[in-house]
């Protein structure tokens, strides 16, 4: 079930000695998706550390998410991908994946997209980035209001990034957001006992 906290791993803040760590303190404090998002990794190393992740998610009865590349998604038996609008599309990563993986499509700020990408089969929609974001500046802006019209009108979850902390999610997750992602406000602690207290933080919001 896509509802609640799901954290984002990131290359620079969670290099490969804090990654599981960092992981799972995330998880402790009540993360109920983990995305592992690198762009830098070999393809090996990615693997690896993929394959890590989805063990500790299910020690935890999370959900594990592989960003960007669906063939690896399937070659660890993560969870599901999450794919953005130049990742490959829809068709290619259900072909890759099958109908019993979550896909989640990123939608920017446009409610109309959010809908014909739910009709189109995703199994959630992430619309963002909603404040100004240390990891993905210059990430198109999207609108509360856009969030609120999309949440109204689409039946899948969605999921609200980009800048959120625990001081303004609960704007998004009045908005309708299922769930918020989120990087910095959780990875940007270098105390994994800091990053468990601000999950849980957001975890209660839900
Ligand atoms: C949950 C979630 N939402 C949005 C994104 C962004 O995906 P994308 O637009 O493909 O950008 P990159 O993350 O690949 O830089 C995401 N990864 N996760
Ligand atoms: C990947 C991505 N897509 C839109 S904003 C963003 C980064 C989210 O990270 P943070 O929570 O640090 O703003
Ligand atoms: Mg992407």
């Amino acid at each position: 079930m896509i509802h609640g906290l799901y954290a984002i791993t990131d290359p620079q803040l969670t290099p490969d000695e804090r990654l599981l760590p960092a992981a799972r303190a995330a998880l402790r404090g009540g993360a109920r998706l983990l995305q592992y998002r690198d762009k830098t990794a070999t393809p090996r190393q990615r693997e690896n550390r993929a394959a890590q992740l989805r063990d500790l998610c299910h020690e935890f009865g999370a959900l594990f998410i592989v960003n960007d590349d669906p063939a690896l998604a399937a070659r660890v038996h993560a969870d599901g991908v999450h794919i953005g609008q130049s990742d490959g599309g829809l068709a290619a990563a259900r072909d890759r994946l099958g109908e019993q993986r979550i896909i989640g499509v990123t939608c920017h700020g446009d409610a109309r997209l959010v809908v014909q990408t739910e009709q189109a089969g995703a199994d959630y929609l992430a619309m963002g980035r909603f404040f100004p974001s240390h990891t993905k500046p210059g990430a198109p802006a999207a609108q509360l209001e856009a969030l609120r019209q999309a949440c109204r009108q689409c039946h899948r979850p969605v999921v609200a990034i980009g800048g959120v902390n625990p001081d303004n999610a609960p704007q998004l997750i009045q908005a309708g957001a299922a769930s918020v992602a989120v990087i910095h406000a959780l990875f940007g602690h270098p105390d994994p006992a800091d990053i468990e207290v601000a999950a849980r933080r957001f975890s209660t919001l839900f």
